[in-house]
């Protein structure tokens, strides 16, 4: 039987939700990186990446392609892009020992910046180059190896799914998969089609059989467990899927899941998962963002203009002051 709680998404909002203080520094509430961005995606990683800014994140990161880098800067000055993944067409030439130099050297550019970042978003435009797939998998060695919690969205998903011990047993990783990337998760984790009689119980299968990693599973409603427990997210919601709402989800779960973290180590007496925590505070704002948007642009919702309705969402469940 099923035990899919429906969760409180805006208790779980004003919750973790911090209030403004005038004696907090600038980082205190948030320092976010996204790793994704290549010659042909640069709207998922800018869409994580400003969307943990409109949610009051501070500082938020892109570690993309130097064809991305260009491209991410001029759609935002509030990000900061590291132009440092390489693809496999810039370094056709090289010998095996010059490429894996240039491996040590991407790894090294995001091994100097890692233990300042809150969270890590992995994957929203990563494409699916091998050689640049596997710099990101060292990466995501280096975050386990300094407990620093990531969300793996995307071509994130479709590396993890084939080399699954880079993330099993990490109880800081979340995954986000969409419908595909869910299906191709099942596949190949549990060895059997998806369930639509019993997706609860699915999914909890598959997070424990993944070691205790939290699954965002998303679609009409947001389903999320760890292994243990499952909850969902069904308020508000829109009818359009114009593409990249699922990379704003991934933000905004990072700056979610950074800020319970900070909430539970302040108070011992709460003995919340803090990625179950972020992912239905990610899920309950996005929904709510969504279907604001539809009210004001009806057909031609596009996902700009739901980052355009997060602040005004926050604002009316946790207001500013
Ligand atoms: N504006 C943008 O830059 C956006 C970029 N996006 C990025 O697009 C990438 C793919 O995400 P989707 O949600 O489309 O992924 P899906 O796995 O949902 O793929 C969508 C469709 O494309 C097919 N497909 C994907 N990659 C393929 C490949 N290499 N060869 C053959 N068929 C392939 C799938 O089988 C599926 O039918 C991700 O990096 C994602 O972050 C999306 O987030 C949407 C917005
Ligand atoms: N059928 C649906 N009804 C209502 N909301 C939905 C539905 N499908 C998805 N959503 C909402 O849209 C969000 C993004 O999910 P979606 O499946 O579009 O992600 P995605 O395919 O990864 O998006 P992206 O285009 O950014 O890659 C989900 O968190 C969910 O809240
Ligand atoms: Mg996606």
């Amino acid at each position: 039987m099923s035990s899919t709680l429906e969760a409180d998404a805006e208790s779980v909002l004003r919750l973790v939700t911090p209030s403004l203080d005038l004696k907090r520094h600038k980082g205190q509430a948030g320092k976010i990186a996204v790793i994704g961005g290549c010659r042909e995606y640069t709207g998922a990683p800018s869409f994580a990446a400003i969307s943990a800014l409109k949610i009051g994140a501070d500082l938020s990161h892109v570690f993309c392609t130097k064809d991305a880098a260009p491209v991410i800067k001029s759609y935002s000055p509030e990000l900061i892009v590291h132009p440092v993944l390489e693809e496999s067409y810039t370094i056709s030439d090289f010998s095996e020992e010059e490429k894996r130099q240039v491996q040590e050297k991407v790894v090294g550019e995001v091994d100097k910046w890692i233990e300042r970042f809150d969270c890590l978003v992995i994957g929203p435009g990563l494409g699916r180059d091998p050689f640049l797939l596997e710099c990101v998998s060292k990466i995501m060695l280096l975050a386990k190896k300094f407990n620093v919690p990531f969300v793996v969205d995307g071509d994130g998903l479709f590396l993890v799914t084939n080399s699954i011990d880079l993330v099993n047993s990490y109880p800081l990783a979340v995954l986000t998969p969409n419908v595909n990337e869910y299906k191709r998760l099942v596949q190949k984790v549990l060895n059997c089609e998806v369930d639509e009689e019993n997706t609860g119980d699915q999914l909890r299968s598959l997070a424990k059989q993944i070691g205790g990693v939290t699954i965002l599973r998303k679609g009409k409603s947001d389903l999320i467990s760890n292994g243990e427990i499952v909850k969902s997210v069904s308020i508000y919601g829109s009818p359009r899927r114009c593409g990249g709402q699922g990379d704003i989800l991934s933000g905004s779960v990072a700056v979610f899941l950074s800020w319970a973290q900070q909430l539970i180590s302040g108070h011992e007496s709460l003995s919340e998962n803090p990625a179950i925590l972020g992912c239905v505070a990610a899920s309950g704002l996005l929904r709510k963002a969504a279907s604001l948007a539809f009210t004001k642009h009806k057909r031609s919702t596009l996902t700009s203009d739901i980052i355009g309705c997060l602040g005004e969402s926050l604002e009316d469940i946790c207001p500013a002051s």
